[in-house]
């Protein structure tokens, strides 16, 4: 049995907020992860929600500013929120960006040294962790949902969309829509793929739907007042993407929010209880 050990365990809405730490065999050094394990657990094993952070997050962001337990708990939900990428890796590098390297891990495999060795955020989300929360917390592996913010948006996006039938449920706050067409992305990509652009391409939630990825129907919540949003986050690519593959999305655009937590947290109920129709049902 993989060990894991608690770092910090919290009552929460009747539930319990625990942060954890293991060895990951993916990424080669320790990870850590947050979950919620609400009262229903008591009963017996739940469906589980990733939520998946951004930009110089970690687990504890997501599970501290978002709100989002009280919904979880009144709907049974596990969350999960992984750590956005590996740390301590001794790659000097990757201090020396908030947008790339610690704390930006864009929720793929990297191609290129030195990234290629430690970050494999991909292998661990979708390979590792899942097995962890099998053996460790009362989860039910085969209704499972995921959930992002910006830099977790597109790895919410992307990993429903490269892992069919994985996901019964997604849904994102202000995702990163189309990397490769964005300085942001254009950045991690290129540091962590390298030049070949068709690569890339198997990480951009507009190229894969254009490619014929489907993912189940998708939520998007999107501020006006998003400082990254003219620059960084294209969703009106991703509407014009999903509009003619005829592949389901509700975008909704909210005047006055911005790309923070304070937004998030004013619509992170529905996300909830969208997650919940899906993994309850
Ligand atoms: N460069 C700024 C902005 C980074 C930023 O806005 N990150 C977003 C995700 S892309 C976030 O959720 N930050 C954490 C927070 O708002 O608490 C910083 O380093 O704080």
């Amino acid at each position: 049995m993989a060990g894991i050990k608690t770092l910090e365990t919290h009552r929460c809405f009747g539930g319990v907020q625990g942060f954890h730490e293991h060895d990951s065999a993916q990424i080669g050094l320790p990870m850590r992860f947050g979950v919620f394990v609400p009262p229903q657990a008591e009963q017996g094993p739940r469906p589980v929600l990733f939520c998946l952070a951004g930009l110089t997050c970690n687990e504890q962001t997501f599970a501290i500013k978002a709100g989002a337990q009280q919904h979880a708990a009144a709907h049974g939900l596990i969350l999960v929120t992984p750590d956005t990428s590996p740390r301590a890796t001794g790659v000097a590098e990757a201090d020396a960006h908030w947008d790339f390297g610690h704390g930006a891990g864009f929720y793929l495999d990297a191609t290129q040294p030195p990234y290629a060795k430690h970050w494999r955020m991909e292998s661990w989300l979708m390979g590792e962790l899942p097995g962890v929360l099998a053996e460790h917390f009362p989860v039910r592996n085969d209704r499972v949902g995921v959930l992002g913010h910006s830099m977790g948006g597109h790895g919410a996006l992307t990993l429903a969309l490269r892992h069919p039938g994985r996901f019964q449920s997604v849904s994102a706050f202000a995702p990163i829509c189309a990397p490769t067409e964005v300085p942001w992305g254009h950045k991690a990509f290129g540091g962590y793929l390298g030049d070949d652009r068709a690569t890339w391409a198997r990480h951009d939630a507009v190229k894969l739907i254009e490619a014929g990825a489907r993912a189940p129907s998708l939520l998007v919540d999107q501020g006006l007042d998003d400082n990254f949003l003219a620059q960084q986050l294209a969703p009106d690519r991703l509407e014009a993407a999903c509009t003619a593959a005829g592949q389901p999305l509700t975008l909704r655009r909210h005047a006055g929010y911005d790309h923070g937590y304070f937004f998030i947290q004013s619509f992170v109920a529905e996300h909830i209880a969208h997650h919940a129709r899906a993994l309850n049902a």
